[in-house]
């Protein structure tokens, strides 16, 4: 494969929940140092595309191929209330074989929440909840990475310190997909996609910054 080759190649892909029609034909390729927005309103079917993509729902049709290591942050943290930050690192270190928590602690550095490593996830606030959920889906440096609403409930200087990391992700060579209902950043993305009616189209820039969605 080469360094242009896809990582993530979608093609007609296709979900209905009880005959009504959510994704009627989504196609996409994300390759490596891409990162890559999708926005549509509440509803749209961006949370369904992202699950099948991720390979945690099945499709009524249309080919889903992934290269490598994935990471995932679902729009649900995947959090324990008795656990505290490190036992939840550890948990994921076993699961995804990595000798080393290294990354993960400047992980937890770069998002500002080195303090709480030690802290019950039940006594943290919902910001801080959705980073570590975030650390989770990155600490084993994935080869794409799949983010539903990463930012949601942080504050601004941490959704600056997420766009900062998602640029050096991306700079790392990772394929980074963003799903949110929001656009405010088109800039800060290589491609913005709009999911409407069921398909994916990409979004034309009026200014800079700004993308017309
Ligand atoms: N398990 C399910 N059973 C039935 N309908 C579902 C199910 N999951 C999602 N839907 C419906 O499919 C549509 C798309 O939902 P989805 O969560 O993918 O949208 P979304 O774009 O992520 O929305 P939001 O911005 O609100 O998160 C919605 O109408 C939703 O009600």
């Amino acid at each position: 494969m080469s360094s242009l080759d896809p990582v993530l190649r979608v093609r007609g892909v296709r979900k209905g929940y009880r005959q009504r029609p959510v994704l009627r034909g989504v196609s996409l390729d994300l390759s490596a140092g891409q990162l890559v927005g999708v926005v549509g309103e509440n509803g749209a079917g961006k949370s369904t595309l992202l699950r099948i993509l991720a390979g945690d729902l099945v499709a009524d049709g249309g080919v889903v191929e992934r290269a490598g290591l994935l990471g995932c942050c679902p729009q649900d943290t995947v959090l324990h209330q008795a656990f505290t930050v490190e036992q939840h690192l550890q948990f994921f270190q076993a699961a995804y074989g990595i000798s080393s928590l290294t990354r993960s602690l400047e992980l937890l550095e770069r998002l500002n929440f080195s303090d709480y490593r030690h802290e019950r996830v039940g006594a943290l606030s919902g910001g801080t909840r959705q980073k570590l959920n975030l650390v989770l889906a990155l600490m084993h440096d994935p080869q794409v990475l799949l983010l539903d609403e990463p930012y949601q409930g942080f504050d601004w200087e941490t959704y600056l310190r997420f766009w900062d990391l998602a640029a050096d992700l991306r700079d790392r060579g990772c394929a980074v997909l963003v799903v949110s209902h929001l656009a405010y950043d088109a800039s800060r993305l290589d491609t913005l996609y709009r999911l409407e009616a069921g398909v994916l189209q990409e979004t034309e820039q009026t200014e800079p910054g700004r993308a017309a969605v």
